[in-house]
């Protein structure tokens, strides 16, 4: 879609739990917050991440931070996550952010770029758990026509090459639609490429 890669059902169950456990260990060093916008709106996804960065959003803007805002460095990104990157983007550097962003009932996040990042030629991999989303993809510039496409739990997601800046959300999550996480809910994992 629009060069950006959709691997659909690539992570079996067993997989999709191992990850899962990882990430519980994560947010217990790296606790999830709920971010500001710069424009003083809390934003309605959960975040955290583990790696050398973290992105967050505050006040000051959105930025990389080698911090979770308790000021402790974040936990290291889990070999289950690597290991999915590896598979994907075997030609890249290694991954010094995993962003991850929880999904409760009514969160969405609205049409962006990942423009965070020193070098576009990085690919962003993005890795849907739990709750289907319907995820919308537009263009190099916003507004336009766009296209829109479930994704379910297990689904690996490229953003790279041409497709880089493409303009993304999410603009919904179904509920119940899937039994990985007992509590509810969709995690969405992006890893990325800070400073190469
Ligand atoms: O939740 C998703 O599938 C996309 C997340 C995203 O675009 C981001 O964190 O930058
Ligand atoms: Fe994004």
């Amino acid at each position: 879609m629009r060069g950006v890669q959709v691997f659909a059902g690539m992570l079996g169950r067993p997989a999709q739990e191992a990850l899962v456990d990882d990430l519980r260990a994560v947010v217990r060093a790296a606790p999830l917050f709920s971010p500001m916008t710069p424009y003083g709106k809390p934003m309605s996804v959960r975040m955290t991440s583990a790696g050398r960065y973290g992105w967050l959003s505050d006040r000051r803007g959105y930025r990389y931070s080698e911090t979770h805002p308790s000021g402790r460095p974040w936990p290291p990104i889990p070999d289950s996550v690597l290991a999915v990157w590896r598979a994907v983007a075997s030609e890249a550097a290694a991954p010094q952010c995993c962003l991850v962003n929880f999904y409760g009932e009514g969160a969405r996040m609205g049409m962006h770029q990942d423009r965070d990042e020193g070098d576009f030629g990085q690919p962003v991999v993005s890795v849907s758990l739990g709750d289907s989303a319907l995820f919308r993809i537009g263009n190099l510039t916003r507004g336009g026509k766009t296209e829109s496409v479930w994704l379910e739990s297990g689904d690996v997601v490229v953003i790279g090459g041409e497709a880089r800046l493409v303009y993304h959300g999410i603009d919904r999550v179904k509920p119940n639609s899937s039994t990985l996480l007992p509590e509810g809910g969709r995690i969405n994992l992006t890893l990325r490429v800070v400073d190469p």
